[in-house]
């Protein structure tokens, strides 16, 4: 039975066409992608990208398992959850794909780590309730008193991902060997538990190690002989990918951030009535979003691209150029702040 071109059905057959046309492009607009799906841009975006990297043939993977698999995945998203929704996972599968697809790692991954990554990125934060780990944490909630307040997220969207494996004609990889599976599945949970930010620094300082001692094949491609080397640049692939709304066209940037002030302000709101102490940036009565987006670019988003710009050299050049910038662009709106003059 044929499958409908991106996995989904949509009205407008052109729209559809000119936006999924970007998907290769980091200036891919997802938010235009949920609103001609109805909603399914995780689904239309992963069916894409697997489909025209050619992994569900050389994995024998069935399209109609991946799209009732994909289709459930985001269904296990919270549309209510203005950040961490569909539309950020269907974000992170694009942006994984983009990077994985720099010229300075051509050749470098095997299928079954591309695979992962895609994989981890479309499964990193199903079932987020909105709420971060310090707050899920504090409240003693079920999942941290599961997770013994360690990833106490991350841990909840891997176990949610691989259950929902079970599930009737959604066994996405049932054609794998079981050597494959076993691979795969280490891959993943690794790749998804770094990118929990409690995690930043220390993958921040591995990754910085690497470049000073980058090894380069002939060829110019990253030279990645070991485990622990693969496994560290995937996993601050994703993680680049998870912090790369700073890196986007203005406009897409803009919106991310509304976004994720919307959620960290309900939490603040929760927080207050729990009578919790409000947690930074999360207080919309003291907030400075402006000034907020600069720190967080210059403490954690631009050292981390900074580094993997150096690592893929000069593969990473436009996107660091983006969040330069955009860095001035915030500063410049924080208000009160006479941007200094030349003179
Ligand atoms: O919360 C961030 C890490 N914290 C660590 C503690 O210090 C402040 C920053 C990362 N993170 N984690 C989940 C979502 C996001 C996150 C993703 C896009 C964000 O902004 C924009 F790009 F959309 C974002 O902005 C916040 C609000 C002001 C500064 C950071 C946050």
């Amino acid at each position: 039975d044929v499958v409908p071109r991106f996995g989904v059905s949509y009205e407008k057959e052109e729209d559809m066409e000119n936006e999924m046309a970007n998907v290769d492009r980091w200036g891919f607009d997802a938010f235009k992608i949920d609103h001609l799906t109805n909603h399914k841009p995780l689904t239309a975006v992963t069916f894409t990208i697997l489909q025209e990297r050619g992994l569900l043939k050389t994995f024998q993977i069935p399209q109609k398992t991946l799209i009732a698999y994909v289709m459930t995945l985001e269904g296990n998203y919270n549309k209510d959850v203005k950040y961490h929704n569909q539309i950020h996972a269907a974000d992170v599968v694009q942006s994984t794909n983009y990077l994985l697809s720099a010229p300075a790692l051509e050749n470098v991954f095997t299928d079954i780590e591309i695979l992962a990554a895609l994989f981890a990125a479309a499964i990193h934060d199903v079932r987020h309730p909105g709420l971060n780990n310090q707050f899920l944490i504090a409240s003693s909630s079920e999942l941290a008193i599961l997770y013994n307040d360690e990833s106490v997220l991350e841990n909840h969207s891997v176990a949610v991902a691989f259950k929902l494996l079970q599930l009737e004609n959604c066994s996405l990889f049932e054609t794998l060997t079981k050597k494959q599976l076993q691979q795969l599945r280490r891959l993943v949970i690794d790749m998804v538990l770094a990118t929990d930010m409690s995690k930043h620094m220390s993958l921040l300082a591995d990754l910085k190690t690497m470049v000073e001692s980058k090894k380069v094949a002939g060829s110019g491609v990253l030279l990645l002989d070991n485990y622990n080397d693969r496994m560290m640049v995937l996993k601050n692939l994703v993680h680049c990918a998870d912090l790369g709304n700073p890196t986007k066209p203005l406009d897409i940037y803009r919106k991310w951030t509304e976004r994720v002030m919307e959620e960290f302000f309900l939490q603040g709101d929760l927080e207050r009535q729990k009578g919790m102490e409000v947690s930074p940036m999360m207080d919309r009565y003291n907030a400075s979003v402006e000034k907020s987006q600069v720190g967080f670019i210059d403490f954690i988003v631009h050292p981390l691209w900074e580094t993997w710009a150096d690592l893929v050299y000069p593969d990473a050049q436009e996107l660091l150029d983006n969040l330069e910038e955009n860095r001035d662009w915030y500063s410049s709106q924080i208000r009160n702040s006479p941007t200094p003059t030349s003179e």
